[in-house]
């Protein structure tokens, strides 16, 4: 598998403290690849450096074999990359529906043109239905976002990301607040998800990330000190060290 993204050499300065420093990451195509690490240790910060949110001070983001280091966001995200938050960003006087439809034009870009109630549904509802359908929140459509409970939020935010086509899903804490009932639907979901999108999770829930990547890497102050699959990882000494301080396994850290 080729990598679809590309890291090179990354870092990102906040005054004195450096949050990355000298990432080297590659997620391939297909693949679900899991970033983890403690608080703090800078994941985050790639993610909105891979979006373009924030601008890295020096490195390389190549995305699909091209330099997007310099690309603004609207660039990148028309280009396949779609963020899901760690705080929830919907907007509340809108229906379910509409919401994801918001999406699905921004992906239109400005060719978009809605000229007919029957184009529009063509061009709109169709493609926010499907996303929806694929997130399980099909049956809610219609409802006000304020009628949903909070993982059927984190639901609909990848039912939006969903929306923009993405080649690329960046998935930032999905399991967080959610209860165990919650975390589960989530978990299956992203199971579903998974090969027919490729998905840079990070993830502080250790017993998601190891039934679901096929990569992990590990983050600790900037630097990812491992990457392999999930047996892999979950035997390196120094991982074991320097996230969780000890040497219990590495199921409990968060
Ligand atoms: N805008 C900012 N200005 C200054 N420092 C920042 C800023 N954003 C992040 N930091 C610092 O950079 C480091 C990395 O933060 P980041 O949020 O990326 O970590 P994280 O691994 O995502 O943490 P968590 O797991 O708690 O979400 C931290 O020390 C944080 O305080």
């Amino acid at each position: 598998m080729t990598a679809l993204l590309s890291v090179t050499g990354l870092v990102k300065r906040f005054g004195g403290l450096i949050a990355t420093n000298g990432l080297n990451l590659d997620v391939r195509s297909g693949e679900l690849h899991a970033l983890i690490g403690p608080n703090g240790a800078g994941k985050t910060t790639i993610m909105s450096q891979l979006t373009g949110e924030l601008r890295p001070d020096a490195g390389k983001i190549a995305f699909d074999g091209r330099d997007i280091t310099h690309w603004p966001i609207p660039r990148r995200a028309l280009g396949g990359m779609a963020r899901s938050y760690q705080i929830t960003q919907l907007l509340k006087d809108f229906s379910v529906l509409e919401n994801v439809m918001l999406m699905v034009q921004a992906r239109q870009g400005h060719s978009f043109r809605c000229w007919r109630p029957a184009l529009c549904e063509r061009a709109l509802v169709q493609p926010a239905m499907q996303a929806l359908e694929s997130v399980g929140l099909a049956q809610r459509a219609q409802d006000d976002v304020m009628a949903l409970a909070h993982g059927e939020h984190r639901q609909l935010e990848l039912a939006m990301a969903l929306a923009m086509s993405p080649r690329l899903l960046l998935l930032d804490e999905p399991l967080a607040g959610m209860s165990q009932a919650e975390s589960s639907t989530m978990v299956t979901l992203l199971g579903q998800l998974k090969r027919r999108y490729t998905i840079l999770l990070v993830e502080h829930d250790m017993q998601a990330v190891f039934a679901l990547a096929d990569q992990v890497s590990v983050l600790v102050y900037g630097k990812a000190i491992a990457t392999g699959t999930p047996a892999h990882v979950q035997r390196n000494p120094e991982v074991r060290r320097a996230y969780l301080g000890d040497d219990e396994p590495l199921r409990s850290a968060a």
